[in-house]
């Protein structure tokens, strides 16, 4: 969001905070049903920031772990706040990112901690009001010379798509990265917002369009991940016209699932499958960011690019863990608070994202062409948000520039801002000299009176300062890039390389790279199976994988049909057809990355998202169930079936 009437200039990164960990804070829900409260809680609190659950291996023992906060049943949604993200809302003000995500699995009240009820509100309105306040707070303190903008985005990432809750018509968004390493969503809607009022105007009705479902574990389940933006932009109003833009996520997402519990089917147990294996990447990208692994999967789901800056990036951090005490959870609880552990080790390192903004400048009205007088530049108001609660009247004017061509200089090549440089030089070295005439000539002078002319010279001493710092930009940006050409590697080992990630055209490489491996997966095991029976010994057709038959069941060989008939087909053998995708069936149910690799057509990430739905919902049964996979098209499972019986048939 530019604010209105400012064009962004350029962008200034500034003030690295220095390392700051992930806090992780850790809620256990009430009992929701009294029977299973007689059996007693499997989650004991010890103290403030401790708990302890039973050890599975060994019923004499606990597990005890400790976070930066451990919230028992009966703490207050005010308390979550005030204690774990009340302190992190300035931040947004300061242009620095902050996210609050709720994790746990299904029914453990992620969505009761991020929006509550209208009589007790959760994380989202609260801070959705907090920021709110301390915009009106500091514009209150201040001078006049900041202005305020906020906005809001609300997206929920169903089934691995990108859908805007607040304008439905969008869907299936795009995440792009822009060159300052800044997640965003082409064609997010975004809402001004001034007051509390226009925020649940907006949310209520979104919220209901996000998708939710009734499931064994929870009546109303979230099947999607929802991320609530909020967006701060605070804009200088007088030079060098600094903007500040901080965000802050509120991220509620969809629980991990045991289908064996949820009892999940049909398209319940599809959506279980998308939301299991983008939280198993997750896991993954903390695993690699503890491990201070080069690659961090991010991209391996919508969600963690998502998350990109608020996991291991550059945004201050909240994770509410959120516990159920049922002893039906244990094992999910075990694993969240195994998962949790881990985020806690995490260190983001947030940094205040600056740029220098513009203000338009209007256009002289043509019927005033002759007035001397107007042909002074005209300087639009800058940010006219539309309610007083965000409106600045600025203290100063700003300073325009000269030159109506200057105000697109960024537009220009360099030799061109050269020349237009050395024009403004000139003419503001006309206008010195012209300074120090007489009080009675200045008034003569371009038509305007001293002071406001003194005024405009200060002005255009402003407009050169950030002329040359514009062309300094270019010529270091011109610099680097002559650099990055110069160092170019080849693109296995930019593979390997940390670079990957520092360079916005890592993408691009990245993607040449998959491009090329593709053809390798999927052309191999179409020349290993038809190729083998032809030349096999058709002597013994049984223990063939593969036969060539002619239509009309007459069963043929190569060797006897002749070369060239073109009216063969291939058929396979049942029972060989079975063993063999019993043995793919065991490849699949291994749980090792390396053994799922060595399948025709399954590479490392196709491989990650079997495993991590085989962990999630338990071993495949037969082949097929491949096609449960959120992010493998069936298309791509028939190339893999396909590819591996016939290859099985070819090993065994
Ligand atoms: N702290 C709490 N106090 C009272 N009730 C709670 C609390 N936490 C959760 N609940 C209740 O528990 C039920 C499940 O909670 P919720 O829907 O928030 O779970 P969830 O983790 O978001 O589940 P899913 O991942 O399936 O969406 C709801 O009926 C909710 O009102």
């Amino acid at each position: 969001m530019t604010t209105p009437g400012f064009h962004r200039h350029r962008s200034v990164i500034a003030r690295n905070g220095g390392p700051v960990p992930v806090r992780v804070a850790v809620r256990l829900r009430p009992f929701l049903d009294k029977a299973q409260q007689e059996k007693g809680s499997t989650v004991r609190g010890l103290g403030e920031k401790a708990l302890e659950i039973c050890n599975w291996r060994n019923d004499q023992e606990s597990l005890k772990y400790e976070f930066d906060a451990f919230y028992d049943k009966d703490t207050s949604q005010d308390k979550i706040f005030t204690t774990s993200v009340q302190n992190l809302l300035e931040h947004t003000l300061h242009g620095q990112n902050a996210s609050v995500f709720a994790y746990g699995p299904t029914g453990a009240g992620k969505t009761h901690t991020m929006v509550g009820t209208s009589e007790d509100p959760g994380i989202i309105p609260r801070s959705v009001y907090g920021v709110l306040n301390a915009v009106a707070k500091e514009r209150g303190a201040g001078d006049g010379e900041w202005a305020y903008s906020i906005a809001v985005s609300y997206l929920e990432i169903y089934q691995e798509k990108v859908y805007d809750l607040l304008e439905t018509k969008n869907h299936d968004l795009q995440i792009r990265e822009d060159r300052d390493r800044n997640i965003f969503i082409p064609g997010l809607s975004e809402k001004t917002i001034t007051d509390f009022q226009q925020f649940e105007k907006h949310f209520v009705p979104a919220s209901l369009n996000r998708t939710t479902a009734s499931t064994k574990l929870n009546s109303r389940s979230s099947r999607s991940h929802s991320i609530l933006l909020l967006k701060v932009v605070k804009t200088q109003q007088v030079s060098p016209f600094r903007q500040l833009t901080g965000k802050l996520y509120l991220i509620d997402l969809a629980g991990s699932e045991d289908n064996r519990k949820t009892g999940n089917q049909g398209i319940r147990l599809k959506e279980s499958g998308a939301i299991n294996t983008s939280l198993f990447v997750l896991g993954q990208v903390v695993d690699a960011l503890n491990s201070g692994q080069a690659r961090v999967p991010y991209r391996d789901s919508k969600l963690t690019r998502l998350l990109q800056d608020s996991v291991g990036g550059t945004s201050h951090a909240c994770m509410i863990v959120n516990l159920a005490p049922e002893e039906s959870f244990y094992t999910d609880t075990y694993t969240t608070l195994n998962f949790a552990a881990k985020s806690k080790q995490i260190v983001n390192r947030p940094f205040t994202r600056e740029s220098i903004v513009r203000p338009h400048v209007l256009k002289r009205p043509a019927d005033s062409a002759t007035d001397g007088a107007s042909k002074r530049v005209r300087i639009e108001e800058p940010c006219t948000p539309t309610t007083p609660a965000v409106v600045q009247t600025p203290a100063k004017l700003p300073a325009p520039f000269l030159s109506p061509l200057l105000r697109r200089q960024d537009k220009f090549e360099t030799s061109m801002v050269d020349r237009l440089e050395k024009l403004e030089t000139a003419i503001l070295a006309r206008m010195r000299r012209e300074s120090v005439l007489t009080t009675a000539n200045r008034a003569s002078v371009c038509g305007t009176p001293g002071q406001s002319r003194e005024v405009l010279l200060q002005k255009l001493e402003d407009s050169r300062k950030q002329l040359r710092e514009l062309k300094e930009q270019q010529e270091q940006q011109k610099a680097a890039a002559e650099t990055a050409k110069e160092n170019e590697q080849p693109l296995c080992q930019q593979l390997t390389s940390d670079v990957l990630f520092k360079h916005s055209t890592s993408f691009i490489r990245r993607k040449k790279v998959a491009e090329t491996e593709k053809p390798k997966a999927m052309v191999s095991p179409v020349q290993a199976g038809p190729l083998k029976p032809l030349n096999m010994d058709q002597d013994s057709p049984d223990i063939q994988f593969v036969r060539i038959i002619k239509p009309k069941d007459t069963v043929k060989t190569k060797k006897e049909g002749g070369k060239g008939s073109g009216k063969w087909q291939l058929e396979t053998n049942p029972e060989l057809q079975e063993k063999h995708a019993a043995g793919v069936l065991d490849v699949l149910n291994s749980g090792k990355l390396k053994k799922l690799t060595s399948l025709q057509c399954v590479g490392d990430k196709r491989a990650r998202l079997i495993l991590g739905w085989w962990q999630m919902n338990g071993p495949f049964k037969q082949v097929e169930d491949l096609k449960a996979i959120p992010g493998l098209p069936s298309k791509t499972v028939d190339n893999i079936i396909k590819g591996n019986l016939l290859c099985f048939g070819m090993s065994s």
